[in-house]
C-alpha cells in the first residue's frame, strides 16, 4: 500500500522565524501518517529549528538539497550525513531549478542520490519536461523517463524503495498553469512503468510517484485521485499555512 503525501516545497522563502511559526500553526491540524503523509521542504537556515518545533507531530521536514559528499572541503555544501544527523531524514534532488539554475546535470543527481541513499535519507527526485518537447517532439514525457534511468542509474532494489519520484513539468512550475489531472497521470504512469522495466512490478508498484506544477486547493483533488500519482509536491501553495491545509484536507 502507497500512503499518499504532500509536501511543501518553500523554495528559497521565509525566515527561520517565519519558519517555525508556520509548523506551530500547523503540526497540531495534519492527519495521521499512517493516512496521509505531510512534509515541507525549507531552507538549510530553517531546518533544525523546524524540527524541534514538529517533534511529536506527523509532519516531517525536508531539506531542498544535499551534497554528494558526506564531508570536506567543499565550501557552501550541506552534508547528507549531518543532515541526517540533525533528524533531517528526507531531501529532495534534481528539482528542475537545480537543473536550470545550478547546472545540475543527470550525472551530479545520481551520485547526490546515492550519497542521500547511503546516510539514511529518502530523497524525492525530481524529473521534469519542457513544453519546447512537448510540441516539438509530440514525445510528451519522453525526456522524462530518460531523466528517471540516469538519475535511478546503479541503485539496488532496496535503495529504490527509499526513493520518492516527482513529476515536474517546468512548464507548469510557477506559472499557474497546471498540468490537467489527466496529463499529470500520464507522466506518473510512465514513470512507474519506466521503474517497472528497471526492478519489477513489485518495486514499481511500491514507489510513490508524486506530481509537482501549479497544485493548488482547487486542483488537488483531481490529482490525488489518479492512481499512478501518489502525491503532491507544492510550491508557491504551500507557502500559506491555511491553503497548505487546504490542500492537506483536499
Ligand atoms: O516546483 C514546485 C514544487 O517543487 C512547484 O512549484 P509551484 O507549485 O509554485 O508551481
Amino acid at each position: 500500500m502507497r500512503i499518499p503525501i504532500i509536501a511543501g516545497n518553500w523554495k528559497m522563502h521565509k525566515t527561520v522565524a517565519e519558519a517555525v511559526a508556520f509548523v506551530n500553526q500547523v503540526k497540531d491540524q495534519l492527519p495521521p501518517a499512517d493516512q496521509l503523509q505531510t512534509a515541507l521542504a525549507a531552507p538549510t537556515l530553517s531546518l533544525v529549528p523546524m524540527v524541534q518545533a514538529a517533534a511529536g507531530s506527523p509532519l516531517k521536514v525536508m531539506a531542498e538539497n544535499c551534497y554528494y559528499q558526506d564531508e570536506g572541503a567543499y565550501t557552501g555544501e550541506t552534508s547528507p550525513y549531518a543532515l541526517y544527523q540533525a533528524g533531517i531524514h528526507h531531501v529532495i534532488l534534481g528539482h528542475s531549478e537545480r537543473r536550470n539554475y545550478f547546472h545540475e546535470d543527470d550525472e551530479l543527481i545520481n551520485k547526490k542520490v546515492k550519497a542521500a541513499l547511503r546516510n539514511g535519507l529518502c530523497p524525492i527526485v525530481c524529473c521534469d519536461d519542457t513544453m519546447a518537447r512537448r510540441i516539438a517532439a509530440d514525445d510528451k514525457i519522453h525526456w522524462a523517463v530518460n531523466r528517471i534511468l540516469a538519475d535511478l542509474k546503479g541503485l539496488n532494489e532496496a535503495d529504490i524503495c527509499n526513493v520518492t519520484v516527482a513529476y515536474e513539468p517546468s512548464w507548469a512550475i510557477g506559472s499557474g498553469q497546471s498540468a490537467d489531472s489527466d496529463q499529470a497521470e500520464e507522466g506518473c504512469y510512465l514513470i512507474r512503468q519506466t521503474i517497472n522495466d528497471m526492478y519489477g512490478e513489485d518495486v514499481a508498484n511500491n514507489v510513490r510517484i508524486l506530481y509537482g506544477g501549479s497544485v493548488t486547493p482547487a486542483n488537488a483533488r483531481a490529482m490525488m485521485a489518479k492512481s499512478d500519482i501518489d502525491g503532491v509536491l507544492v510550491g508557491t501553495d504551500s507557502l500559506d499555512p491555511r491553503t497548505f491545509l487546504e490542500i492537506v484536507n483536499h
